[in-house]
């Protein structure tokens, strides 16, 4: 399909069905998320919010509907239907940087491999060039003193923001972003947001899941409110947090005991 537009979204997600056996996860999800753009998935464990990002990042293959990708380098190249069964899933991984709720570091590895490893693969990089590039991310994260250290050596919010720097050290297209405060203390979520933050003001686009609520009040455009695999409403935090459309939306938040401090 053709998205000659410059304004075209980076992904659309159109009519998306999964089902594991009976249970059917996703219901008819339509999701846009534009360039640029930081879209939050909140509601209830069982909602579909983790099996959405599986499906994006063809973890999962869906049952129905299709996913496009655009570039972000090239908004008017034509997007991509990831959800063909003739894509290469690795070359379309390639283009999604991914950060789940544990850090996956490589603990044998230093801090800097660990963020360099992907890149080095995915784009064929040069161990110079991928080091430069690596330290240059790790200086923006502010761990640039770490680069030499094992994971275990890092507090969780640490690790957890160089999962990130691994993440966009591919320079994706898009991120994917599962829980990834939920295993860390509350005292050290503060850095992770604020690494979320700076990386929208930088530009990436970002389709994130989440329990936290203060966290998606801070950094979303626009939350995604799902129930039972559909979409129940979708708007600015503004609108969800402060003032929702529909009851369902109210209820859920009503029953939180974040208070969005
Ligand atoms: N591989 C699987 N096989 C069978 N059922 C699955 C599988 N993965 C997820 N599910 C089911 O799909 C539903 C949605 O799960 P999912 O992890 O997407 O929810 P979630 O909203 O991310 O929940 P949480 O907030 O707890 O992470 C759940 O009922 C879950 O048990």
């Amino acid at each position: 399909m053709s998205e000659p537009e410059a304004a075209a979204p980076l992904l659309r997600i159109l009519g998306v069905v999964k089902r594991f056996g009976e249970h059917t996860v996703l219901d008819g999800i339509d999701l846009e998320v534009g360039r640029h753009e930081v879209v939050v998935l909140i509601g209830a464990s069982g909602s579909g919010k983790s099996t959405l990002l599986k499906t994006v990042n063809l973890l999962e293959q869906v049952d129905d509907g299709r996913i496009l990708l655009g570039r972000a380098d090239a908004p008017g190249e034509a997007a991509e239907d990831i959800t063909d069964p003739r894509i290469d899933a690795d070359r379309v991984r390639g283009r999604i940087g991914v950060v789940f709720q544990h850090y996956n570091l490589f603990p044998h590895l230093r801090v800097l491999d660990n963020v360099t490893l992907a890149a080095r693969k995915v784009h064929r990089a040069g161990r110079a060039e991928a080091e430069r590039t690596g330290l240059e991310l790790l200086e923006r994260i502010g761990l640039a003193e770490k680069a030499r250290e094992y994971p275990d050596r890092l507090s969780g919010g640490q690790q957890q923001r160089v999962a990130i720097a691994r993440a966009i050290a591919t320079d994706p297209d898009l991120l994917l972003l599962d829980e990834i405060t939920s295993a860390l203390d509350p005292q050290l979520v503060g850095e992770v947001l604020d690494l979320v933050r700076e990386l929208k003001t930088q530009g990436s686009t970002i389709l994130m899941a989440t329990h936290e609520m203060s966290f998606a009040r801070r950094v979303a455009d626009r939350v995604v409110y799902l129930k039972d695999g559909r979409i129940v409403e979708s708007g600015p935090p503004a609108q969800i947090f402060d003032a929702p459309e529909r009851e369902e939306t109210r209820e859920f938040l009503s029953r939180l005991r974040d208070p969005f401090s």
